[in-house]
């Protein structure tokens, strides 16, 4: 059978025992069986879609404070922090379920580098701006909306990552106004295949100058009036 290990010994992914341990046991939280239960094709769509993913595009340790938002089941921020422990993590969901989905999760799995904070992204931004190395997201909003929301809470010089389909390329065109108001230039995109044929980029982008005050605009606004 499958296991993550092997997964990720298939796309030539490093990591250490300790780390694999902890996956397995999150990827049995997520599909709600225990793994010598779990059917061959659950683990191996989970194990793509939630580590490969999140893993295969990224060349360099990642450091530093990282904001999630959008968490949701901690992805792509709790595979983060599980395999870069110099990492400081923050997950964040406006959601009662996924926020406590994902404290069970970080007792079960005694990670100590990770906190969950419930709040819309847009307050949270708000109040804590410049103060993370990396905000990530991954299937949360289009990109100007997502760079409204973040980019405040990103430290100038700091990191943008964003995971996305092929839509990415119309997404990119869309949101140059977003950009060029909340201060952010696109630095690199990560295009990258899964076995499974899947498509993905992953998004870099960053912040060169403090963003105006008046980001991000109130609850809601965002979504409902995307900057074009
Ligand atoms: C489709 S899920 C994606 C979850 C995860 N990032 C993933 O890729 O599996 C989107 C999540 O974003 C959260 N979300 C959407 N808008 C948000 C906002 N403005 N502030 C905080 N969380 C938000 C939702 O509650 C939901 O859990």
């Amino acid at each position: 059978m499958d296991s993550v290990k092997n997964i990720l010994l298939e796309y030539g992914l490093r990591f250490q025992e300790p780390q694999i341990e902890k996956v397995d046991k999150y990827i049995e939280e997520l599909l709600g069986v225990p793994y010598n239960l779990t059917a061959h094709r659950d683990l191996d769509s989970a194990v793509h879609k939630n580590v490969v993913e999140i893993l295969l595009p990224l060349k360099e340790e990642l450091k530093g404070t990282l904001l999630d938002v959008g968490s949701g089941n901690g992805v792509p921020g709790l595979i983060l922090a599980i395999f870069f422990s110099k990492l400081k993590v923050v997950l964040l969901d406006s959601r009662e379920k996924s926020v406590n989905f994902l404290r069970g999760v970080i007792e079960k799995l005694d990670l100590e580098n990770v906190s969950v904070v419930k709040e819309r992204a847009e307050n949270f931004s708000r109040e804590r701006r410049e103060e993370f190395d990396y905000v990530t997201a991954r299937a949360v909003a289009r990109l100007n909306v997502l760079v409204e929301i973040c980019t405040p809470a990103l430290k100038t010089g700091g990191k943008l990552l964003f995971y996305k389909g092929p839509s990415y390329i119309e997404e990119l065109k869309e949101a140059q106004r977003a950009m060029k108001e909340l201060k952010v230039e696109l630095e690199e995109v990560r295009e990258y295949s899964l076995k499974t044929g899947e498509r993905r980029a992953l998004l870099i982008l960053r912040k060169y100058e403090s963003s105006p005050e008046k980001y991000p605009r109130r609850v809601g606004v965002p979504f409902k009036r995307p900057l074009l």
